[in-house]
């Protein structure tokens, strides 16, 4: 751990390993304890063999990088054994796309726990501040997570960079898209998704800013190939969208609630599409789905342009906003670089980072286009002054730097700077992020 007192340096020590998903190596037996403790830690059943070794197979495509953190010395008797992790942490490393069409190697942060009886003790800012400064030293310049709390991160320099929501959508008479499909809908057997969904998403990755680059589970879910139980899910159906030459640019994977279940609902389980007409095409799809009401889904865009596409938008009964995609910049200069922006101009940033990574002043200079320049600054009089965390929330247009500038956030010290930062920072589209992890 990084940041070790004393105490945790006699209490504890840290194994990090990959995961391996050969049954009969050494460490496999490490890598299924430690499975079993991120399921506590999340409160979930513990898992069967079929479980373990789907989900290691999955974990060893990605090369994640499993952290335990385990008890020295004896424990008591009768209570969970020494070889159990008091704690798990993991990583990986996948494609963010930083707008524009770049992007940017990042370091994912997953499956943190600490056992409630070992909470509090600075257990996950050890681990967190350890692998954040070794991320870097590595020649990273962003890590990310998905956070269970919004409480925990922002301490780490961590901020909000993508929201989703959760809709309903009324597909019942009132459902109906303004113009016309501009290509097809066919429904596939949802096996085909195993092969066919890491393409479509591909090209979704290299359009969309604020998409990361999908885990290996993602096909395996969509293709109802493993459901939460890790047995293969059934109930999942699939259908595909053809553009107008025939090419296959969007897919929709989803299940029926049941007939006991009222409204009739299907809920989409993925829906991702490379084009425009793609994705309004299987709306089109779904709302055409005989004996059903409602289709529900859990990861909807907040700047949705279904919206904007239904005749009539209250269709669509949306809740619980929610913050997805957090974001820690762990080096400044080369989270800036990795940019394009859509302006000319100059502006002089002031970023403060409490774990001492990635702050500094730095001059911001763009052609507006191809390039972006950034120079130390130190001593100059910045325009902006933000947190490290705050940095991460604009970078990708998630929040305006003139609406944290009014929640006393950023300092603006050249009137007018705030405005044109968040000139600067837009995207192309509204960054939307279509990966848990
Ligand atoms: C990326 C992901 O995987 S998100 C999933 C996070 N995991 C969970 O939610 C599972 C259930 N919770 C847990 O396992 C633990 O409570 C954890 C991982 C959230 C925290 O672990 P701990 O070892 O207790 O945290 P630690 O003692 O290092 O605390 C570090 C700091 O975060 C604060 N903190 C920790 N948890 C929380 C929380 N849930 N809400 C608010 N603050 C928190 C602590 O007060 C401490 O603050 P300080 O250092 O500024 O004084």
């Amino acid at each position: 751990m990084a940041d070790p007192n004393e105490r945790n340096l006699e209490k504890y020590s840290v194994q990090r390993f990959p995961a391996v998903a050969d049954s009969t190596a050494a460490d496999y037996n490490r890598c299924t304890t430690w499975v079993q403790a991120v399921s506590h830690g999340f409160h979930q059943q513990r898992r069967d063999d079929e479980y373990l070794a789907k989900t290691l197979k999955a974990y060893q495509t990605d090369q994640r990088e499993l952290t335990g953190v385990y008890v020295n010395g004896g424990v008591p008797d009768h209570s969970l054994a020494a070889d159990v992790p008091v704690a798990t942490y993991a990583t990986m490393r996948k494609a963010l796309n930083v707008g524009f069409g770049r992007q940017l190697e990042s370091n994912l942060v997953t499956a943190v726990t600490v056992r409630g009886t070992h909470r509090r003790n600075g257990i996950l800012r050890g681990m967190i501040t350890a692998d954040l400064e070794a991320a870097k030293d590595d020649g990273l310049a962003m890590a990310a997570l998905t956070a269970s709390e919004g409480s925990i991160y922002g301490r780490f320099g961590f901020g909000v960079a993508t929201f989703e929501r959760s809709i309903k959508v009324d597909t019942g008479p009132r459902f109906r898209l303004r113009g016309v499909p501009e290509g097809t809908v066919e429904v596939a057997d949802p096996s085909e998704l195993l092969t066919v969904a890491p393409q479509v998403f591909e090209r979704v990755q290299r359009l969309s800013p604020g998409s990361i680059d999908r885990q290996e589970y993602y096909r395996l879910v969509a293709s109802g190939s493993i459901g939460h139980d890790g047995k293969p899910d059934t109930s999942v159906r699939c259908a595909l969208h053809y553009d107008l030459s025939g090419t296959l640019d969007g897919y929709v994977s989803y299940r029926f609630k049941g007939w006991d279940h009222k409204p009739y609902t299907m809920e989409i389980v993925d829906l991702v599409a490379a084009t425009n007409a793609g994705y309004l095409d299987l709306w089109r799809f779904l709302g055409s789905i005989d004996l059903i009401d409602e289709v529900t889904w859990a990861e909807a865009p907040v700047d949705d342009p279904l919206v904007w596409a239904l005749e009539d938008p209250r269709c669509i009964d949306a809740s619980e906003i929610r913050d997805m995609l957090w974001l820690r910049i762990l080096d400044t200069a080369a989270a800036l670089q990795a940019r394009s922006f859509p302006v000319a101009g100059k502006l002089v940033l002031e970023v403060t980072d409490s774990l001492g990574l990635a702050g500094g002043t730095w001059v911001l200079e763009s052609d507006g286009g191809a390039a972006a320049v950034v120079n130390n600054a130190s001593g100059a009089t910045p325009d902006l002054s933000m947190d490290v965390a705050d940095l991460a929330s604009i970078y990708l247009g998630a929040v305006s730097p003139v609406t944290l500038t009014a929640a006393g956030r950023i300092r603006e010290m050249t009137p007018g700077a705030a405005l044109k930062a968040q000139q600067f920072f837009t995207v192309e589209r509204s960054a939307h992020c279509l990966t848990h992890f």
